[in-house]
Protein backbone atom coordinates (compact mmCIF):
# COMPACT_ATOMS: atom_id res chain seq x y z
CA UNK A 1 0.00 0.00 0.00
CA UNK A 2 1.05 3.31 -0.70
CA UNK A 3 -0.24 6.87 0.19
CA UNK A 4 0.12 10.24 -1.45
CA UNK A 5 2.64 12.79 -0.39
CA UNK A 6 2.23 16.20 -1.24
CA UNK A 7 4.34 18.73 -0.19
CA UNK A 8 4.18 22.74 0.33
CA UNK A 9 6.98 24.88 -1.45
CA UNK A 10 7.69 28.54 -1.66
CA UNK A 11 9.23 31.60 0.18
CA UNK A 12 8.66 33.39 3.33
CA UNK A 13 4.88 34.54 4.06
CA UNK A 14 2.80 33.42 0.83
CA UNK A 15 0.89 31.22 2.95
CA UNK A 16 1.89 28.03 2.87
CA UNK A 17 1.28 26.83 6.52
CA UNK A 18 -2.17 28.24 6.22
CA UNK A 19 -2.81 26.14 3.05
CA UNK A 20 -1.34 23.24 4.12
CA UNK A 21 -4.00 23.12 7.16
CA UNK A 22 -6.75 24.08 5.36
CA UNK A 23 -6.00 21.26 2.55
CA UNK A 24 -5.25 18.49 5.55
CA UNK A 25 -8.55 19.62 7.12
CA UNK A 26 -10.63 19.32 4.48
CA UNK A 27 -9.35 15.72 3.88
CA UNK A 28 -9.72 14.68 6.74
CA UNK A 29 -13.24 15.77 6.09
CA UNK A 30 -13.18 12.97 3.20
CA UNK A 31 -12.48 10.81 5.79
CA UNK A 32 -8.95 10.50 4.38
CA UNK A 33 -5.60 9.41 7.11
CA UNK A 34 -3.78 12.89 6.78
CA UNK A 35 -0.97 13.07 8.44
CA UNK A 36 0.78 17.07 8.39
CA UNK A 37 4.53 17.68 8.87
CA UNK A 38 6.71 20.50 8.21
CA UNK A 39 10.37 21.15 7.62
CA UNK A 40 12.72 21.34 9.08
CA UNK A 41 11.23 18.81 11.57
CA UNK A 42 8.52 16.64 11.92
CA UNK A 43 10.21 14.51 13.89
CA UNK A 44 12.30 14.92 17.75
CA UNK A 45 15.66 15.17 16.45
CA UNK A 46 14.80 17.08 13.24
CA UNK A 47 12.95 19.74 15.06
CA UNK A 48 16.22 19.82 17.52
CA UNK A 49 17.62 20.54 14.17
CA UNK A 50 14.95 23.19 13.03
CA UNK A 51 16.09 25.42 16.48
CA UNK A 52 19.96 25.02 15.72
CA UNK A 53 19.38 26.14 12.00
CA UNK A 54 16.76 28.55 12.52
CA UNK A 55 17.66 30.48 16.22
CA UNK A 56 21.08 28.96 17.10
CA UNK A 57 23.20 31.41 15.41
CA UNK A 58 25.49 29.11 13.74
CA UNK A 59 28.31 29.69 11.75
CA UNK A 60 28.05 26.47 8.98
CA UNK A 61 30.12 26.57 6.17
CA UNK A 62 27.57 26.35 2.95
CA UNK A 63 28.57 22.36 2.53
CA UNK A 64 27.77 21.93 6.19
CA UNK A 65 24.63 23.65 6.59
CA UNK A 66 22.87 21.93 3.58
CA UNK A 67 23.98 18.52 4.77
CA UNK A 68 21.92 19.09 8.31
CA UNK A 69 19.45 19.78 6.33
CA UNK A 70 19.45 16.50 5.15
CA UNK A 71 20.16 15.11 8.32
CA UNK A 72 17.31 16.36 9.87
CA UNK A 73 15.49 15.15 6.71
CA UNK A 74 16.23 11.64 6.33
CA UNK A 75 15.11 11.09 10.01
CA UNK A 76 11.97 12.51 9.19
CA UNK A 77 11.37 10.39 6.31
CA UNK A 78 13.12 7.47 8.07
CA UNK A 79 10.73 8.30 11.10
CA UNK A 80 7.74 9.64 9.83
CA UNK A 81 7.06 10.40 6.21
CA UNK A 82 7.91 6.78 4.92
CA UNK A 83 5.91 5.08 7.38
CA UNK A 84 2.88 6.99 6.73
CA UNK A 85 3.30 6.84 3.38
CA UNK A 86 3.51 3.18 3.56
CA UNK A 87 0.42 2.82 5.56
CA UNK A 88 -1.38 4.63 3.54
CA UNK A 89 -1.19 8.10 4.48
CA UNK A 90 -2.02 11.33 2.87
CA UNK A 91 1.37 12.97 4.21
CA UNK A 92 1.18 16.72 3.71
CA UNK A 93 4.50 18.43 4.49
CA UNK A 94 5.65 22.22 4.71
CA UNK A 95 8.58 22.74 2.68
CA UNK A 96 10.89 19.80 1.43
CA UNK A 97 13.85 19.07 -0.91
CA UNK A 98 12.96 22.63 -2.73
CA UNK A 99 13.55 24.77 -0.05
CA UNK A 100 17.32 23.47 0.21
CA UNK A 101 17.85 24.02 -3.30
CA UNK A 102 16.30 27.34 -3.13
CA UNK A 103 17.06 28.90 -0.10
CA UNK A 104 21.03 27.43 0.47
CA UNK A 105 21.42 26.77 -3.40
CA UNK A 106 19.99 29.90 -4.95
CA UNK A 107 19.42 32.21 -1.63
CA UNK A 108 22.73 31.85 0.43
CA UNK A 109 25.05 30.07 -2.55
CA UNK A 110 23.95 32.55 -5.21
CA UNK A 111 23.35 29.73 -7.47
CA UNK A 112 26.58 28.42 -7.20
CA UNK A 113 27.00 25.17 -9.54
CA UNK A 114 29.13 23.43 -7.04
CA UNK A 115 26.75 23.59 -4.41
CA UNK A 116 23.83 22.60 -6.29
CA UNK A 117 25.31 19.46 -7.49
CA UNK A 118 25.77 18.82 -3.64
CA UNK A 119 21.88 19.38 -3.30
CA UNK A 120 21.22 17.26 -6.12
CA UNK A 121 22.85 14.42 -5.64
CA UNK A 122 21.97 14.38 -1.83
CA UNK A 123 18.26 14.83 -2.69
CA UNK A 124 18.86 11.88 -5.13
CA UNK A 125 19.39 9.73 -2.00
CA UNK A 126 16.66 10.86 -0.56
CA UNK A 127 13.68 7.76 -0.59
CA UNK A 128 10.84 9.91 -0.65
CA UNK A 129 9.69 11.90 -3.76
CA UNK A 130 6.87 14.26 -3.65
CA UNK A 131 3.56 13.07 -6.00
CA UNK A 132 2.94 16.97 -6.24
CA UNK A 133 4.35 19.53 -5.09
CA UNK A 134 2.33 22.68 -4.89
CA UNK A 135 4.78 25.86 -4.98
CA UNK A 136 2.67 28.52 -3.80
CA UNK A 137 3.81 32.26 -5.23
CA UNK A 138 2.72 36.04 -4.34
CA UNK A 139 4.33 39.36 -5.21
CA UNK A 140 7.46 40.58 -2.86
CA UNK A 141 4.93 43.42 -1.16
CA UNK A 142 2.37 40.75 -0.13
CA UNK A 143 4.94 38.44 1.34
CA UNK A 144 6.26 41.28 2.98
CA UNK A 145 2.20 42.30 4.44
CA UNK A 146 1.71 38.93 5.98
CA UNK A 147 5.07 38.23 7.50
CA UNK A 148 5.05 41.51 8.86
CA UNK A 149 0.90 40.62 9.64
CA UNK A 150 2.27 37.61 11.74
CA UNK A 151 5.12 39.00 13.20
CA UNK A 152 5.70 37.33 16.74
CA UNK A 153 9.27 38.77 17.77
CA UNK A 154 11.24 35.51 16.95
CA UNK A 155 12.56 36.02 13.49
CA UNK A 156 14.55 33.09 12.52
CA UNK A 157 17.71 33.27 10.56
CA UNK A 158 16.63 33.06 6.84
CA UNK A 159 13.75 35.48 7.11
CA UNK A 160 16.11 38.25 8.38
CA UNK A 161 17.64 38.79 5.13
CA UNK A 162 17.86 40.99 2.80
CA UNK A 163 15.32 41.37 -0.07
CA UNK A 164 17.74 41.02 -2.60
CA UNK A 165 17.94 36.53 -0.42
CA UNK A 166 14.32 36.73 -0.63
CA UNK A 167 14.43 37.53 -4.47
CA UNK A 168 16.98 35.00 -5.40
CA UNK A 169 14.74 32.58 -3.08
CA UNK A 170 11.52 33.29 -4.69
CA UNK A 171 13.24 32.80 -8.70
CA UNK A 172 14.95 29.48 -7.40
CA UNK A 173 11.50 28.28 -6.52
CA UNK A 174 10.09 29.69 -9.80
CA UNK A 175 12.90 27.94 -11.76
CA UNK A 176 12.31 24.68 -10.07
CA UNK A 177 8.54 24.49 -10.34
CA UNK A 178 8.85 25.48 -14.12
CA UNK A 179 12.30 22.45 -14.64
CA UNK A 180 10.29 19.67 -12.43
CA UNK A 181 6.65 20.50 -14.24
CA UNK A 182 4.94 17.06 -13.89
CA UNK A 183 5.78 17.35 -10.40
CA UNK A 184 5.23 20.62 -9.53
CA UNK A 185 2.05 23.40 -9.90
CA UNK A 186 2.78 26.96 -9.29
CA UNK A 187 -0.51 28.73 -7.50
CA UNK A 188 -1.06 32.18 -7.26
CA UNK A 189 -1.32 32.88 -3.34
CA UNK A 190 -2.49 36.69 -3.71
CA UNK A 191 -6.11 35.92 -3.26
CA UNK A 192 -8.44 35.35 0.14
CA UNK A 193 -6.78 32.15 1.57
CA UNK A 194 -10.29 30.53 0.60
CA UNK A 195 -10.29 30.98 -3.07
CA UNK A 196 -6.32 29.96 -2.82
CA UNK A 197 -7.62 27.03 -1.28
CA UNK A 198 -10.56 26.39 -4.08
CA UNK A 199 -7.41 26.26 -6.25
CA UNK A 200 -5.23 23.95 -4.45
CA UNK A 201 -7.93 21.62 -4.14
CA UNK A 202 -8.79 21.33 -7.94
CA UNK A 203 -5.46 20.56 -8.81
CA UNK A 204 -5.28 18.13 -5.82
CA UNK A 205 -8.84 16.28 -7.03
CA UNK A 206 -7.27 14.10 -9.79
CA UNK A 207 -4.76 12.48 -7.27
CA UNK A 208 -7.55 11.63 -4.81
CA UNK A 209 -9.05 10.12 -7.70
CA UNK A 210 -5.76 8.03 -8.60
CA UNK A 211 -5.37 6.78 -5.07
CA UNK A 212 -8.66 5.33 -4.64
CA UNK A 213 -8.01 3.31 -8.12
CA UNK A 214 -4.76 2.05 -6.34
N1 LIG B 1 -4.51 34.33 1.26
C1 LIG B 1 -4.19 35.08 2.32
N2 LIG B 1 -4.65 36.35 2.42
C2 LIG B 1 -4.31 37.12 3.51
N3 LIG B 1 -3.52 36.72 4.51
C3 LIG B 1 -3.04 35.47 4.45
C4 LIG B 1 -3.34 34.59 3.37
N4 LIG B 1 -2.69 33.41 3.57
C5 LIG B 1 -2.03 33.55 4.73
N5 LIG B 1 -2.23 34.78 5.27
C6 LIG B 1 -1.66 35.29 6.52
O1 LIG B 1 -0.30 35.58 6.22
C7 LIG B 1 0.54 35.21 7.32
C8 LIG B 1 1.59 34.17 6.83
O2 LIG B 1 0.88 32.97 6.49
P1 LIG B 1 1.58 31.55 6.65
O3 LIG B 1 2.21 31.43 8.01
O4 LIG B 1 0.58 30.55 6.25
O5 LIG B 1 2.73 31.68 5.54
P2 LIG B 1 3.97 30.74 5.25
O6 LIG B 1 4.17 30.74 3.79
O7 LIG B 1 3.79 29.41 5.91
O8 LIG B 1 5.15 31.54 5.94
P3 LIG B 1 6.61 31.03 6.44
O9 LIG B 1 7.25 30.26 5.36
O10 LIG B 1 7.34 32.31 6.73
O11 LIG B 1 6.36 30.23 7.70
C9 LIG B 1 -0.39 34.70 8.41
O12 LIG B 1 -0.66 35.76 9.30
C10 LIG B 1 -1.64 34.29 7.66
O13 LIG B 1 -2.81 34.38 8.45
C1 LIG C 1 13.30 22.82 4.64
C2 LIG C 1 14.19 24.03 4.58
C3 LIG C 1 13.81 25.21 5.17
N1 LIG C 1 14.62 26.30 5.11
C4 LIG C 1 14.19 27.55 5.76
C5 LIG C 1 13.02 28.23 5.13
C6 LIG C 1 12.39 29.00 6.27
O1 LIG C 1 13.05 30.25 6.41
C7 LIG C 1 12.72 28.16 7.48
C8 LIG C 1 11.55 27.32 7.94
O2 LIG C 1 10.60 28.17 8.50
P1 LIG C 1 9.02 28.00 8.21
O3 LIG C 1 8.38 29.11 9.01
O4 LIG C 1 8.64 26.63 8.73
O5 LIG C 1 8.77 28.12 6.76
O6 LIG C 1 13.79 27.28 7.09
C9 LIG C 1 15.84 26.22 4.49
O7 LIG C 1 16.59 27.21 4.45
N2 LIG C 1 16.23 25.04 3.89
C10 LIG C 1 15.45 23.95 3.92
O8 LIG C 1 15.83 22.87 3.37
Amino acid sequence: MSGLFITFEGGEGVGKSTQARLLADYLRGRGLDVDLTREPGGTPGAEALRDFLLFGGHDLSSRAEVMAHFAARADHVDRRIAPALAAGKVVICDRFTDSTEAYQGHGLGNGDPVLLDMIARLRALVPAVPDLTLVLQVPPAIAAARMAERANGRTDRYEALDTAFHARVAAGFDMIARRDATRCRRIDASAAMDAVQDDIRTVVAPYLKRADNA
